[in-house]
């Protein structure tokens, strides 16, 4: 498919369902998967529907203003681009273009450890409009590294992601392990140890990574950088205060159903996370986006901005850069209207009085 061809793919599910058809197995099972029963990875859509609209009317909306900020970061709508690893399994250019793409649409692409391109590609061409995840490393000096490496370049905040101490069951994964095609490193995980070649990728990456971190160890991150830090994972009001009490910023997301099937989905807890932090952190969420509706109910219920994680990797293995920039032009429309049709001309103005949970 070519850029020209974008236009008539007229939604999220219309990219996903187009790009499923081009990409290889590998990715597609990579990308598309849950855990377990992939109970979580549905429920995640489905609680945008369960909730539903209550729009006013005879207001004039002829003019709507989208913008907000993170972390002091303008945007130009609320919809940031979630941490994905491997973005070179569909596209050479990888998280170069999806970056160019947030850039352009005055967005934020979030960086995952596990990338194809190196943190100063990436940086650059974010243009100021990066976050970066970190996956804490056993061997802190690697995790050191990356965050002064990831602030050096211009990295505005710094994400660490909470909720995956080991890797969730994915049984498509384990039907079909992954390996990574010749050639296509990962330049944050550097040379294999030896004695783990009986490992297929996802199983040794998962071997890298701390599962003894905890609290604590924020202490120690904040030792190392003057970057606001996000945690990326959190489920409950408990770990949400406790986050706050940390210092930290809360980015409420159960990893798209890929880490704990059956764990809440973030749109159901948002009122009671809102409730716990009582506006001392910013608030975001992620998980089974796909309509400009789906923003705006997350922004009532007290999300400062969205994320999108499978949506925007759709795009790119359509058309690069412009595949993840249409992405993100269709959910600004979406959004657009979906403001317009509800009487709101401002995010400021959505609260959870536009909003009738479901029965
Ligand atoms: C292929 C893939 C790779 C992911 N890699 C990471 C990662 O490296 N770090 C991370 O914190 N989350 C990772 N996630 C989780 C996303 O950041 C995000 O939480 C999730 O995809 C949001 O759900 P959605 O795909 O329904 O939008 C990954 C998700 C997918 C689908
Ligand atoms: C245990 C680390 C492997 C991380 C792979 C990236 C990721 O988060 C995913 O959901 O896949």
């Amino acid at each position: 498919m070519t850029a020209l061809d974008l236009p008539q793919l007229l939604n999220l599910t219309d990219m996903e369902t187009a790009a499923q058809q081009i990409m290889p197995p590998d990715a597609l099972n990579y990308y598309a998967s849950g855990a377990n029963d992939e109970h979580t990875l549905r429920a995640n859509r489905a609680s945008f529907s369960r909730v539903k609209l209550r729009p006013r009317v005879l207001v004039d909306v002829s003019h709507i203003d989208l913008s907000t900020e993170v972390l002091g970061l303008p945007l130009s709508f609320p919809v940031g681009i979630a941490p994905c690893a491997m973005h070179g399994l569909v596209h050479p250019e990888a998280e170069v273009a999806t970056a160019t793409a947030a850039a352009a649409a005055g967005s934020l692409a979030t960086l995952s450890t596990m990338s194809h391109k190196p943190i100063e590609d990436v940086a650059q061409a974010a243009a100021g409009r990066m976050w970066f995840q970190l996956y804490l490393y056993r061997d802190r000096e690697v995790s050191r590294d990356l965050v002064q490496r990831a602030e050096a370049a211009g990295a505005r905040a710094l994400v660490l992601t909470v909720d995956t101490p080991f890797l969730g069951r994915r049984e498509v994964m384990l039907r079909s392990p992954l390996h990574l095609p010749e050639g296509m490193s990962l330049p944050n995980v550097g040379r294999r140890q030896p004695g783990t070649e009986h490992l297929d990728d996802l199983n040794y990456l998962n071997t890298l990574f701390d599962p003894s971190m905890n609290w604590r160890d924020l202490e120690w991150l904040r030792s190392v950088t003057r970057l606001p830090i996000v945690l990326k994972g959190i489920h409950t009001a408990e770990d949400a205060a406790l986050t706050v009490e940390s210092g930290g910023h809360v980015w409420v997301s159960n990893h798209g159903g890929r880490q704990l099937d059956t764990a809440v989905t973030p749109l159901e807890v948002l009122p009671e996370i809102v409730q716990a932090v009582q506006g001392r952190a910013e608030i975001y969420l992620d998980g089974g986006i796909t309509r400009g509706t789906d923003v705006l109910k997350a922004v009532a219920l007290g999300a400062r901005a969205v994320f999108l994680g499978r949506a925007p990797l759709y795009g790119l293995a359509l058309a690069g850069e412009a595949g993840v920039r249409h992405t993100l032009e269709l959910l600004r429309e979406e959004l657009q209207l979906a403001m317009a049709l509800c009487g709101k001309v401002r995010l400021a103005e959505l609260g959870p009085d536009l909003l009738r949970p479901s029965t």
